[in-house]
């Protein structure tokens, strides 16, 4: 409307011997004339415009004043929308170039702030991809620090920067001030496990819920450890005799079987043993685990992938799974009911089908069961409700898994060591403590035989954190650029022999004995007089060494530590008053010219003979 009589206004101007206008008009004109807020340049536009209009005859009809009015109004409208455009184009671009410079200034200082630090050279684009194409990362790293000294860096491309920290007590340093992990890595589970505030990537979120968990798993749980770990022996002791039948035992599988039990039925209760549908969750459990990297590896979820959404399927059936076996533990599920044994010998498919079954309970249900009940109140409302338990079930299933496979794999490749535990465990149980589940504090090479073990095969390579807003900085002057992604080589660190002596490869659960009666206990343990007449050996704190971090260390330790170690060796002393471990020297893992110490990598996961003694 506004262009419309404007124009009229300016024909009226440049043609001066127009006939005399209606009032109407005129009004409109005094209306436009006075209440234009055009910037200047932008009415003398318009002006030459209209006038540039103006060359042409004037219509002489109303229909053709009004489409004389309609083709200019267009015109200006479509210069309007033009000038629009252009400051839109303009506001943009200014944006574009101030976010553009501020990252080219982040990655300047980066790129600055890294000279300082020692590493391997670098192309400038590639960074030290040749590098990770050629060996693995831990022979990467591993050579680097040889070369470069116990800080190293290395460019993952132009614009990530890793430093990879060696030395025992700048780790120790790294990893009580930088808090954070990686935003990348949370990723991985949020697709998974939908959103849990325990392993976020951020300390401040997570920092809450690990203290209830630590509290509930050490104060509360613990003190009733004694009862599942002889069930959940039972359990385990059955399922060991329905292998045997069946020849050697996978170790692996074996130790998953184990993990997942002493997990669920700790945190679950009893009624887990029972629970029909277990083999199917530790199966999708792990599954799921298995390839949530793959499908967070994609920067947008792949909707258009139908294994994605496959993948979302099996989450979500985890997700009921979880709400059905919480559901069975409230309502008394009985012990020793009836469990598909041949699920780990691939009846997989099967027994999928069968979880399509499972009704979801809603998500209040939740909150009056005992073990989750402080973890799942604090919770936010965007949280997933089963988040933090399937979380805890899979960091817990899978680290367990592999720390009970590197004991096994420890006792058959040292049977010398087995018996003097076996021997251990005979004398301490012929003169039990009023608490049965405190007798494995009476037993320090057992306890010696889980750390050298978890020493030698850690369940992770590295440890991970990341200072996102603020350099680092370390007491002996260096500093690490914010940003940086850090990492302790454990691996490495945990077989130096700078700081684990000359045998530091050798499998020795005596490095964590001391015979001096004053030795350090472990913290939060009573100190148990040794045994008259046994061994006057005392476990010393093995987190007293700064290179021991199969649990890491510092403000994002493990809180599980203390509870795994108590319920792994309750379950070890059960598993060796019934059987002897063996390697299945008829494998071929076991060929004698191998059997060394250092090697004992090479024999992980390989089959084992569970030999009844007394036969
Ligand atoms: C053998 C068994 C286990 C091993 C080897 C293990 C190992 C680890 C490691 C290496 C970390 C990372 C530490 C760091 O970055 O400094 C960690 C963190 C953690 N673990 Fe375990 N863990 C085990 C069992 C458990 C169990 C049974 C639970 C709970 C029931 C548990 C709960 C946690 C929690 C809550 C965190 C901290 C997460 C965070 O702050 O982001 N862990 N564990």
């Amino acid at each position: 409307m506004a262009h419309f009589n404007f124009s009229l206004f300016t024909t009226e101007h440049t043609k001066p011997t127009q006939p005399q206008r209606r009032p109407s008009e005129t009004h409109n004109i005094t209306f436009i004339h006075g209440s234009s807020h055009q910037p200047p340049n932008k009415m003398n536009n318009i002006i030459s415009c209209a006038s540039a209009n103006s060359s042409s005859p004037l219509p002489t009809t109303f229909l053709g004043l009004l489409l004389r009015c309609r083709s200019s109004s267009s015109h200006l409208l479509r210069d309007l929308a033009t000038q629009e455009f252009n400051a839109l184009s303009w506001l943009f671009l200014i944006v574009i170039t101030t976010l553009l410079l501020s990252k080219f200034f982040k990655l300047f200082t980066l790129w600055h702030n890294a000279k300082t630090l020692p590493g391997p050279p670098s192309s400038f684009f590639l960074g030290h991809s040749n590098l990770f194409s050629r060996q693995n990362f831990t022979s990467v790293l591993s050579e680097s620090h040889e070369k470069y000294g116990p800080i190293i860096k290395l460019w993952l491309g132009p614009t990530q920067l890793l430093v990879s920290v060696k030395d025992p007590v700048l780790i120790q340093e790294m990893l009580i001030k930088a808090e954070d992990k990686l935003p990348s890595t949370g990723k991985a589970f949020h697709l998974a496990f939908r959103k849990s505030s325990l392993f976020a990537p951020s300390f401040e979120k997570v920092q809450k819920r690990r203290k209830l968990l630590e509290t509930e798993l050490n104060e509360r749980l613990l003190k009733t450890a004694d009862l599942v770990p002889t069930k959940v022996a039972d359990f385990i002791t059955d399922k060991i005799e329905n292998f045997r039948n069946k020849g050697s035992i996978d170790c692996r599988l074996v130790s998953q079987l184990m993990a997942f039990t002493i997990m669920g039925a700790a945190f679950f209760g009893e009624g887990f043993l029972a629970w029909p549908k277990a083999a199917i969750y530790e199966e999708l459990l792990m599954k799921i685990a298995k390839d949530a990297c793959f499908w967070a590896s994609y920067n947008v979820p792949p909707f258009w992938r139908r294994g994605f959404w496959k993948y979302q399927c099996l989450c979500t059936k985890l997700k009921c799974l979880t709400q059905d076996i919480l559901q069975h533990c409230r309502n008394g599920g009985k012990l020793f009911g009836h469990v598909d044994l041949e699920i780990h010998n691939g009846s997989s498919i099967k027994e999928m089908k069968l979880a399509h079954g499972v009704q979801c309970c809603s998500d209040d249900e939740f909150h009056d069961y005992h073990f989750f009940h402080d973890l799942n109140n604090h919770q936010d409302d965007k949280e997933e409700p089963c988040g933090n338990i399937m979380r805890v079930m899979f960091h817990g299933c899978q680290t367990t898994a592999a720390l009970i496979s590197s004991v096994l794999t420890s006792l058959a490749m040292h049977p010398e060591i087995q018996d003097k535990v076996y021997s251990e465990i005979s004398m301490v149980g012929r003169n039990p403590s009023k608490y049965e589940h405190e007798d494995v504090y009476r037993m320090p090479l057992l306890l010696a035989t889980i750390y050298e073990s978890a020493r030698l095969l850690p369940s992770g390579p590295i440890l991970q954190r990341c200072s996102l807003k603020h350099d680092l900085s370390f007491a002996n002057g260096v500093t690490i650029p914010a940003g940086t992604i850090l990492v302790a080589p454990v691996e490495l660190v945990q077989k130096d022999s700078y700081s684990w002596g000359s045998d530091a490869s050798d499998f020795n659960p005596y490095r964590f004995l001391s015979t001096d009666m004053k030795g350090s206990a472990l913290p939060g343990f009573a100190e148990e007089p040794p045994i008259a007449g046994f061994n006057t050996f005392v476990l010393n704190d093995p987190n007293e060494n700064a290179a021991f971090l199969p649990f890491g260390s510092g403000t994002r330790a493990c809180v599980g530590q203390k509870f795994i170690i108590q319920l792994v060796a309750t379950l070890l002393v059960s598993l060796l008053k019934l059987y002897e471990i063996q390697p299945n020297s008829g494998s071929d893992h076991y060929s004698k010219s191998t059997l060394k110490n250092h090697l004992l990598q090479h024999y992980l996961n390989s089959p084992i003979l569970f030999v009844r003694r007394g036969q």
